[in-house]
């Protein structure tokens, strides 16, 4: 057998790491970068494994020396740097040859890159990469959108690389052009929800409960070993043990409350809302990282309208209900809009695969995934998560607690925008007669734009039109 080979240029953090990954795994690594400088700094990195790399001056060198047809894997902002990189290596590249963009890309440039490549006889892979440098390193998630001549070369690669499930390798070709890229922006699309639901929940825990950061890490600690296992779960409860060695105080105390944010949890809710599958979950984490970078705004409101929470009773048993209730309304909604844009581009998105890949090597990667991949498989709810039987019993079981934990938290004065939302969300879903017969008749009095009847076809308007 042949050993895979790849080319890999970009040697930042998530590129050395994957480029070591694929030494590590007898993959033969044709690298170079932008600063020349960091390939030594690299190589040593590498020790031993430099066997299986092949260091190059620029991407020239890289091109040349790789056997047509080339695959090319470009770790690299995603942006403009990525465009130049494209118009830089097309005249340079061959028909048949695939450039792989595994950055965090928006989807509409995946597919706009896609189609410039078609023209000139190439392949574009639009390949979502999750687990940070860690995972890129020893396991990553990978999400691969792209032609299938482009899969048949990438498919040794990536599940040589890819974290393994109980054997199983975490990649899955998902479809054409952007599913890749699609899909692994819903997934930081999630990622944002849930963790703004875990701050939600030590928010209330340490303001609402008076506990300490180190009593609530327990909490997250202990809950890492049952059914909310996760890695965010886990890495929380490592955070709130943590202290800072300048000071001697929680590291979280020290930490400005002010939230960064790439672009890819704002992609997700813009690209829901577009397709008409508001995600209020996601949008309410979105915005609460905005909105955690008002703090001159926040102080003065807090000055205006004093900033008192009041104290409140938590059950960690029930508290562990409502966040389990709250985390399958999160990924319920990131799969709808994974359904509404396999229909808008015919991708056919396989729901269950997705969940399946996400099982390990990610950022989101959770012991409810198991049962979510499961549920897909068992019942066909046309990507509809919360009529799968085994979500219902899991939200039959935590709305209550949800509710409780809501109703007290806002009469209280707490912030929960993500907490609260899950509920706004999922108690709309479940009336089978909702409030927008009221927004129907407004609209048809102020702008005679008329309303379907419940007991007949077609347009109509009210008796204020005469
Ligand atoms: N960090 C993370 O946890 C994750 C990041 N990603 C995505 O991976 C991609 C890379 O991120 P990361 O490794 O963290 O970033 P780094 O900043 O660590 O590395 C960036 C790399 O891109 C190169 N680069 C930057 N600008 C240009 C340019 N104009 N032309 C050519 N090369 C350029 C840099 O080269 P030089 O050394 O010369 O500066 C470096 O090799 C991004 O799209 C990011 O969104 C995806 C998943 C997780
Ligand atoms: O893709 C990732 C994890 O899955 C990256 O870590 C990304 O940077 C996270 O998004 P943000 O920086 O906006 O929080």
């Amino acid at each position: 057998m042949t050993t895979p080979l790849i080319g890999l240029y970009g040697l930042g953090t998530m590129g050395a790491a994957l480029a070591l990954n694929m030494a590590e795994h007898g993959i033969h690594v044709h690298v170079a970068n932008r600063t020349t400088a960091e390939v030594p700094v690299f190589l040593d990195r590498a020790g031993p494994l430099g066997t299986n790399i092949t260091a190059h001056d620029d991407i020239d060198a890289l091109i040349a020396a790789l056997p047509k047809p080339r695959t090319i894997l470009f770790m690299i902002p995603s942006t403009k740097p990525m465009d130049d990189m494209i118009d830089f290596v097309i005249p340079k590249l061959s028909p048949g040859d695939t450039v792989i963009d595994a950055g965090n890309a928006d989807f509409n440039d995946t597919r706009r890159r896609d189609a410039l490549l078609r023209e000139h006889e190439l392949h574009f892979v639009g390949m979502g990469v999750s687990g940070g440098e860690e995972g890129a390193r020893h396991g990553p998630s990978i999400m691969v959108g792209g032609t299938e001549h482009s899969w048949a070369q990438l498919e040794p690669v990536t599940k040589a690389i890819a974290a393994q499930h109980e054997g199983d390798p975490c990649v899955a070709h998902l479809g054409p052009d952007g599913a890749g890229h699609f899909v692994k922006t819903v997934h930081n699309g999630i990622e944002y929800a849930d963790m703004q639901l875990i701050a939600e929940i030590h928010g209330l825990l340490h303001h609402g409960a008076g506990r300490s950061h180190a009593e609530i890490g327990d909490l997250f600690t202990e809950w890492d070993r049952g059914p909310l296992k996760s890695y965010l779960v886990e890495i929380t409860g490592r955070l709130l043990h943590e202290v800072d060695p300048q000071t001697g105080r929680p590291v979280v105390d020290i930490i400005k409350d002010s939230a960064g944010q790439k672009g890819t949890g704002r992609w997700t809710v813009i690209e829901a809302i577009r397709m008409g599958q508001s995600a209020t979950m996601i949008e309410a984490a979105v915005a609460s990282r905005a909105w955690s970078s008002e703090g001159d705004l926040r102080a003065q409101a807090a000055a205006l309208y004093g900033e008192d929470r009041g104290t409140l009773e938590i059950d960690d048993a029930e508290l562990a209900k409502a966040f389990s209730a709250a985390r399958v309304l999160d990924y319920a909604q990131g799969f709808r809009i994974l359904r509404a844009a396999s229909a808008e581009f015919g991708w056919d998105l396989d729901y269950a695969r997705i969940a399946e890949i996400w099982r390990a090597g990610c950022i989101i990667r959770s012991a409810l995934l198991d049962d979510i991949s499961a549920a897909f498989r068992n019942a066909d709810t046309g990507g509809e998560l919360i009529l799968a039987p085994a979500m219902a019993e899991i939200l039959k079981d935590g709305i209550p607690a949800l509710r409780a934990l809501i109703s007290k938290s806002l009469a209280a004065g707490h912030a929960t925008p993500a907490l609260a939302s899950a509920l706004g969300w999922f108690d709309t879903m479940r009336q089978s007669r909702g409030q927008a017969h009221i927004i129907q008749g407004q609209r048809d009095i102020f702008g005679r734009h008329g309303f379907e009847r419940i007991d007949a076809t077609g347009p109509h308007h009210g008796p204020w039109w005469g």
